[in-house]
């Protein structure tokens, strides 16, 4: 990070009630990130990176644990003070065809947010404005797009006014959430060129989730990435150390399934996992959670304690895991995996 922490997660948890009991959806998360920087979230479907997205954005509370913003608890500020947070924190949801009205023209869905705020004293302020967000969002001329309603819009067209929206009360911090995920590969390009140059231009807080480690690489590029599995963060460090030079063996082999992120010899080989299944959040295998699948797996040690984050010698990041972060830098030297005869 490059200063003070702008949102912190300190020790986050979300559990929620599920048919088969408690569902531990994130458990004790801690990250932060600071003005200007980028921090990726990334993992399978379901490992919580909605969810502690949600956490950060204030949409959802945490079970345990708090979100602090400027050093300020989200959850226990005065109304001055969370109006000041919400208005500096914004979410980009992976769907703008849900999160645009679809009554609203551009306008109106630019428009709102400038006049609630004071920031547009009037309708031909509110419409300078707006076509200073769509140029931004390179919507342009604006005129063209300022009078349509979303399903005249393209998807990739949709994303950008949902942008224009996050950027229209100066935020500090961008959440966004699987922006580019539902659109076309094509179109999905143009939007992740435009909100890097946004990150380069703006000087905000990114927190990017993407399930998907080349557009993590991407767009993360001179950021943090924090890996994360089964509702817990297993991996945490700057990008180019975390996907050139994976150390926690879920991200070996995550980064082994992309065909276009190379993280060299050693993180292309087969994975070697013991087994393909993810398992289920609420009947959780003990100890490390990634033991039953793990190709390091030690017994007596993997399948009985939790291990914390903790630095791996010899690298920038750090890793939940016994056998890598517990002796000296080379996962390929440590630990002796599990049916290996040794
Ligand atoms: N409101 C909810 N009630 C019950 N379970 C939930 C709720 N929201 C999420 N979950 C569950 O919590 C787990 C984590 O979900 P989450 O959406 O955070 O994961 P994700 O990594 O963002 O996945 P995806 O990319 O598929 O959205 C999943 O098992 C999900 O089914």
């Amino acid at each position: 990070m490059t200063g003070e922490p702008l949102l912190s997660l300190k020790h986050v948890s979300q559990t929620f009630a599920s048919k088969r009991g408690d569902l531990p959806a994130v458990r004790d998360v801690t990250l932060s990130v600071a003005r200007g920087d980028v921090l990726c979230l990334v993992g399978e479907s379901g490992c919580g990176k909605t969810t502690t997205a949600r956490m950060a954005a204030g949409l959802a509370k945490p079970t345990a644990g708090t979100v602090e913003f400027e050093g300020a608890d989200i959850n226990r500020m005065d109304r001055e003070r969370h109006r000041a947070y919400r208005k500096a924190v914004q979410f980009i949801h992976q769907d703008p065809y849900a999160s645009l009205n679809p009554i609203r023209t551009v306008f109106a869905t630019l428009s709102a947010p400038l006049r609630r705020h004071g920031l547009a004293k009037n309708r031909d302020e509110a419409w300078e404005q707006a076509s200073d967000l769509l140029r931004r969002v390179e919507l342009t001329p604006p005129a063209n797009y300022l009078a349509k309603y979303p399903h005249q819009l393209s998807g990739g067209q949709r994303q950008r006014v949902a942008v224009a929206r996050a950027l229209a009360l100066n935020p500090r911090l961008i959440i966004a959430d699987e922006a580019t995920s539902m659109l076309d590969v094509s179109i999905r390009v143009g939007v992740l060129r435009m909100l890097t140059r946004l990150r380069e231009e703006l000087d905000v807080g990114f927190v990017f989730i993407t399930h998907d480690l080349a557009i993590a690489r991407y767009f993360g590029a001179g950021g943090r990435i924090a890996v994360m599995y089964l509702g817990e963060v297993v991996e945490y460090g700057a990008t180019a150390d975390v996907i050139d030079d994976p150390r926690h063996p879920y991200t070996r082999a995550l980064l082994s399934a992309v065909p276009d992120v190379d993280p060299g010899p050693e993180g292309r080989r087969d994975p070697g996992l013991r087994g393909v299944d993810i398992p289920s959040l609420t009947a959780l295998p003990s100890g490390c959670t990634f033991h039953p699948r793990c190709p390091l797996f030690v017994p007596g040690t993997c399948d009985t304690a939790a291990p914390a984050l903790r630095a791996v010698p010899g690298a920038g990041q750090e890793v939940a895991c016994h056998v890598v972060a517990g002796k000296a830098g080379d996962p390929d030297a440590v630990g002796q995996p599990a049916g290996s005869g040794a």
